[in-house]
């Protein structure tokens, strides 16, 4: 997978020459380009924002500099990207998005500042990438670069190679629609508190089901929204929910 990066701050990128993802880029399995905005500013002082049409309070992201960027990455004929622009009005960051980006071969992000960027930037785009404007949760970032991060993590993490144990995958929170249930390890006692003798007995049914309903038990307390939604939860699993 291709995935391009264009900020006024490359710098708040550079988490990803760290960890697993840092040695998928070295492995081949990520190519990561990560650009400076400022390069396609041609004034004297590499102007990137301006005052808003109709008025309000701070700075909007000017479309000139945006629009040789996205036509710099990507130009007719390519094969179509992403163009993913992390933003508090967007469809909210779930799994299943994840997933579906993880299917794609290229991912450009636009990370903006300031208020946001210039709308027509959007619609310029989308002549040769799909644009998607993504959410991390409701509530309000200084920018885009930190959803980048989380977005890239959420992406990454699903492509073969990129975390060693793939079983993992399978066992995650929210893959099944549920919140994951809780995970002990060594030592068995610890400030004078036990492990679940369940998870002590071997009995491999036992530990599936006692998971399954610490899942449902974790999700009816903090998420009942996902139970409802979940099509995980089939009437005999929420008769073990209180
Ligand atoms: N999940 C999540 C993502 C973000 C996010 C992502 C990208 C940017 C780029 C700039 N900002 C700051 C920002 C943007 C819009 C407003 C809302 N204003 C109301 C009137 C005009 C605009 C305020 C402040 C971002 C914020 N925040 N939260």
């Amino acid at each position: 997978m291709r995935i391009d990066v264009v900020s006024i701050f490359p710098d708040y990128l550079a988490p990803l020459d760290l960890s697993l993802i840092g040695k998928a880029r070295r492995d081949g399995l990520l190519d990561i380009r990560v650009h400076d905005l400022r390069v396609f500013t041609h004034d004297r002082h590499r102007t990137v924002d301006d005052t808003p049409y109709g008025g309000g309070a701070g700075m909007v992201m000017k479309p000139e500099p945006w629009g040789e960027a996205l036509d710099a990455l990507a130009t007719q004929g390519d094969p179509r990207p992403v163009l993913i622009v992390p933003g508090p009005g967007g469809e909210p960051l779930t799994q299943r998005t994840a997933r579906e980006l993880a299917d794609r071969e290229w991912l450009v992000f636009a990370c903006g500042r300031y208020e946001g960027i210039d709308e027509r930037v959007y619609e310029h785009a989308a002549d040769r990438m799909d644009v998607r404007v993504v959410s991390l949760g409701d509530y309000v970032l200084n920018g885009g670069e930190v959803a980048a991060l989380a977005i890239i993590e959420a992406v990454a993490r699903l492509l073969p190679g990129v975390i060693g144990n793939a079983a993992s995958l399978d066992e995650e929170s929210h893959e099944d629609g549920l919140l994951e249930y809780p995970v002990y390890t060594k030592p068995a006692q610890w400030q004078g508190r036990a492990v679940p003798d369940v998870l002590l007995s071997g009995d491999h049914g036992a530990i599936a089901r006692w998971r399954r309903e610490q899942q449902l038990h974790r999700t009816a307390r903090r998420r009942p929204d996902l139970l409802h939604a979940s099509a995980a939860a089939d009437p005999d699993d929420l008769a073990l929910v209180p």
